[in-house]
This record gives C-alpha cells, sequence and structure tokens, in this order.
C-alpha cells in the first residue's frame, strides 16, 4: 500500500476517537444515544460475566445478590444520586408484595437501591429470549409472565403465591404493566394484588420520583441529577377476598399517585448531584442548561 495512504488512514483512525469525544461533550443527543446504549451494553456484559458465576449455584433468589452487585454501580457511571425515604418500612418480619410505578428500564436503578434480601421481580416474559441476560434473569429466579395468555398467567401467579409462603419469598411487581413515562400512572393491572391476597401478605408500594430532570428520550437528554425513592407504609391484606381486589388495587394505586404528584412538585435541581463517571453531566455553571430543564418540567 502507498505509504502516504497508509499515514493518512493511520491519522484517520486516531482522529475519528477523538471527533467522537468531541461529539459526545458538544451534542447532548449523541451523548443520549451513547449513555442508552451503554447501559444495556453494560447490562450484557454483566450478564455474560456472571452467568457462570451464577449458574454454579443454580436458579436461585440468592443470585438476585450478583444481579444487583451488577447495577449498583450504573447510578455512579451517570451521576444519579439516589434518595430513599422511609426505607425502614421494607423491613418486615415475613414476605410481602412490592408494587412500583414504571416509566423506563432506569428503574432497575432504583429497584436495586431498594430491593430487599429474598426478593424477585416479575418479568415479561420475552426478558427471557435476550441471550444472557434472560439467562442471568431465569438464573435469579425472577418469575416470568406471558402478558398474552391471561390464563397461563394466572397461573403462575397461583404458584407464586404459593411458593411466597412456603420459601419466604417477597416479590416486586410493577402493576402498570408496562413501561410508563407519562406524568400519572397507568391504570394497574390486578395480578400483584391477587398475589397478595392469595398468600396473604402485605404489600408495600414503592414510588421513584419523574426522570424529566435528568432523562428525556422524546429530547434526547440524559444528565446527571437526583432520584427520590418513597417507600409508604405497608397496607395489610389478612382476612381479605378476591372480591376485594378491585377497591384494594385503586387505594394503593390512588395512594401511590399522590405520592408521586408530591415528588414531582419538588425541585431537585438545587441539589448536590453527583459528577458522574461517564463524563460531563448537567451544566449547572450555564443559565441555559437551567432553563431548559425549568421548561422540561412545565
Ligand atoms: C447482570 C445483569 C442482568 C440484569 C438483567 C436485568 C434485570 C431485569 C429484571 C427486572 C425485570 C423488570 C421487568 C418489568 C416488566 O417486565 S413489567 C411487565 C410485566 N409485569 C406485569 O405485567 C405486571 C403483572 N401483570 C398482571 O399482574 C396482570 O394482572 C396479568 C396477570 C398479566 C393479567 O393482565 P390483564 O389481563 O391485562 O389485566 P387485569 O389485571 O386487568 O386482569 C383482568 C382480569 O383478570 C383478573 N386477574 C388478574 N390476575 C389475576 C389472578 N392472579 N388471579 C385471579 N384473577 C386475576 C382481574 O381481576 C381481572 O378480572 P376482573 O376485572 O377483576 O373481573
Ligand atoms: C440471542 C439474543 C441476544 C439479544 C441481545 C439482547 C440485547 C439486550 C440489551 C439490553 C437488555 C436490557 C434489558 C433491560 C430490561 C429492563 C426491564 C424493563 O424495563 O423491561 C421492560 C418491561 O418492563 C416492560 O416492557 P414494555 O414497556 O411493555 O415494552
Amino acid at each position: 500500500m502507498d505509504p502516504l495512504l497508509l499515514l493518512l488512514l493511520l491519522h484517520g483512525l486516531l482522529l475519528l476517537p477523538l471527533a467522537a469525544l468531541l461529539l459526545y461533550r458538544h451534542s447532548p443527543p449523541f451523548q443520549f444515544l451513547c449513555k442508552v446504549a451503554f447501559f444495556n451494553c453494560w447490562i450484557v456484559a454483566l450478564a455474560t460475566l456472571l452467568s457462570p458465576v451464577a449458574a454454579l449455584r443454580g436458579r436461585s433468589v440468592e443470585n438476585m445478590r450478583l444481579l444487583r452487585a451488577a447495577l449498583l454501580p450504573l447510578k455512579h457511571l451517570y451521576g444519579i444520586r439516589m434518595r430513599v425515604r422511609d426505607s425502614e418500612l421494607l423491613r418486615l418480619p415475613g414476605p410481602f408484595v412490592i408494587v412500583c410505578n414504571h416509566q423506563a428500564s432506569l428503574d432497575l436503578m432504583g429497584m436495586v437501591e431498594v430491593i430487599p434480601e429474598r426478593c424477585v421481580p416479575i418479568a415479561k416474559r420475552e426478558l427471557l429470549y435476550l441471550g444472557t441476560v434472560g439467562w442471568a434473569c431465569w438464573l435469579s429466579g425472577i418469575i416470568f409472565i406471558d402478558r398474552c395468555r391471561r390464563d397461563a398467567a394466572i397461573e403462575v401467579i397461583a404458584r407464586t403465591a404459593s411458593a411466597m409462603r412456603q420459601e419466604n419469598l417477597s416479590v416486586w411487581v410493577f402493576p402498570e404493566g408496562t413501561r410508563n413515562p407519562g406524568k400519572s400512572m397507568l391504570p394497574f393491572k390486578r395480578g400483584a394484588f391477587h398475589l397478595a391476597v392469595q398468600a396473604q401478605v402485605p404489600i408495600v408500594p414503592i414510588v421513584i420520583s419523574p426522570y424529566w430532570d435528568f432523562f428525556s428520550p422524546e429530547e434526547k437528554r440524559f444528565t446527571s441529577g437526583t432520584c427520590t425513592i418513597r417507600v409508604l407504609p405497608r397496607v395489610e391484606t389478612l382476612g381479605l377476598s378476591p372480591k376485594d381486589v378491585p377497591k384494594l388495587t385503586e387505594s394503593v394505586r390512588q395512594a401511590m399517585a399522590e405520592a408521586l404528584a408530591e415528588m414531582s412538585m419538588s425541585d431537585h435541581r438545587d441539589q448536590d448531584m453527583e459528577q458522574p463517571l461517564l463524563g460531563p453531566g448537567e451544566d449547572r455553571g450555564s443559565p441555559q442548561g437551567q432553563g431548559d430543564t425549568a421548561r422540561s418540567r412545565k
């Protein structure tokens, strides 16, 4: 090959990372894409690394510890400060059902912040087919439901209710049943509430504050920020029967909606942000940066 051409090619190769770095620092949409891609790559990479270790133990809720440890560093990488309020309400003697609002995949960061020992989430069946991610989830005892086959899902929930009592297992459910970046919560699916009633265990609602301050797929914005996770007082189900489920569902949703509305009003902007390890976070020095944040919250 012509040495001059080779030299040019080498220069080009060296300039490419530099150009990407510059773009990352100065283009919020490019930064957003990189950060979302990194989030997914992190999950795939850690699932690939940890699945063989988890496989040594076999399918067990104990593997949730590995999964949790794999996801906990993400908040530091992204500069997301997690504040947990009333976490002592999660210290219960027996098993319980956690119900939590579901905004985006980022909820995993909030989930691992507070998920108690011996607690598994209920997930859509599709996650099982995500290669090593599905394998890691299965090995951690995550419960899969097919949302398109109600009877089969109800059957899984009935088996889970027995397991909860027999194995002292708590379960984490996103009762909206799908991700909802909207400002209020979707109507709740009733499976989590049937589960709690069948197992005769308490329900602990958890509300994760909106991500608007630092994460918006529409605006392609992903900066550092603060996320508040609030644990609400438990709701007992002892003595309740299936006929009580609709009312129970509504009352829990109401309590969570009120907490979410309250959390949406509080301003996180003036709080200490953690500097993201993945490079520039919120530009707190610039009035434009603050204006954008304020505008997006309206
Ligand atoms: C190393 C790194 C690796 C990291 C890997 C990453 C980790 C990932 C882990 C995290 C996973 C998080 C994943 C989150 C999700 O996947 S969310 C999506 C799945 N979750 C849900 O869907 C929520 C649970 N869904 C339900 O509970 C639904 O109720 C369902 C059972 C599926 C039925 O849904 P549907 O039919 O759409 O609606 P309804 O709820 O309105 O119910 C209709 C009627 O059926 C009655 N019903 C419901 N459940 C039961 C039941 N268990 N027993 C008896 N009857 C039931 C319900 O009462 C309705 O009837 P009525 O109207 O009351 O007469
Ligand atoms: C051999 C196949 C290889 C496939 C490689 C797959 C790559 C996958 C990349 C990243 C995996 C990240 C998984 C994160 C899971 C986050 C949990 C989540 O948020 O699930 C969404 C679910 O609650 C509701 O789904 P919908 O809103 O109804 O949709």
